[in-house]
């Protein structure tokens, strides 16, 4: 039985500073490096296979540094073109004792549009807690010029499909590292959500969330702590 292992990056700068952030490249908050640690040690033992990140460097970091606590094997980032695929081969013996990493804009946050660099306390003022709830939490109501939650699936579910449900077909143990918003569009679409549940799902950041890969079907194990698994998704 293979395993999903899907994280959402510790808090960056812009989630300290409680700034929509979307698509802005901004790294990890001191806190969040060390939420990514601490998810590195709580997964230290785990075989992981394969990494998928967005292409955003709060999730390469959450992914780098969950790994570099972890005892699978040396993450290489897979680069696709070029000069970076090209020159980035290895001919000696660890060529083949690495963990790869893909890394895709199909796995981004959700583009925010207008929204990105404004406080959301501030969007709350100026547009009322109803309308920032939905451009926030709802499913089809996109924020200005920003993609909606199904604007977000239709890159990111695509993307599950053809590459990451794939490497789990194959037994393999698979983490992947990724955005609030781009993490509610997959296990939207693993739970079978309704509209109304996603609407109330809310993913913690730096908290591994297990799910168990077999004959085509992925059974939720929980959020993992040190305590242990929390089973539920709280979205009742
Ligand atoms: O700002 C963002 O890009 C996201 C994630 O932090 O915000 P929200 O909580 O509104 O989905």
């Amino acid at each position: 039985m293979s395993k999903l292992i899907l994280i959402r990056h510790g808090e960056s700068l812009w989630n300290k500073l409680n700034l929509f952030t979307g698509w802005v490249d901004v790294p990890l908050s001191e806190r969040g490096i060390e939420e990514a640690l601490k998810a590195g040690e709580l997964l230290k033992e785990w075989k992981i296979d394969v990494v998928f990140t967005s292409e955003l460097v709060r999730a390469i970091q959450t992914a780098m540094l969950v790994m570099s606590k972890n005892t699978s094997g040396v993450p290489k980032i897979e680069h696709e073109n070029g000069k970076m695929k090209d020159w980035g081969i290895v001919y000696g013996e660890h060529g083949k004792n690495y963990v790869p990493v893909y890394k895709s804009w199909h796995l981004n946050e959700r583009y925010y549009g207008k929204l990105q660099g404004f406080n959301k306390d501030e969007a709350k003022k100026i547009y009322g807690e109803e309308q920032v709830l939905l451009w926030r939490r709802s499913y089809d109501i996109a924020p200005p010029g920003g993609e909606s939650l199904k604007d977000t699936a239709e890159r990111t579910i695509p993307y599950f499909k053809e590459k990451i449900i794939p490497e789990l077909e194959k037994g393999k143990n698979v983490l992947v590292s990724a955005h609030g918003n781009s993490l509610r569009s997959i296990v939207m679409h693993i739970e079978k959500l309704t509209k109304e549940q996603v609407l109330k799902l809310n993913i913690p950041t730096g908290v591994p969330l297990i799910y168990e890969y077999s004959e085509g079907k992925l059974e939720r194990v929980g959020y993992l702590y040190e305590w242990g698994y929390d089973k539920s998704l709280h979205i009742e």
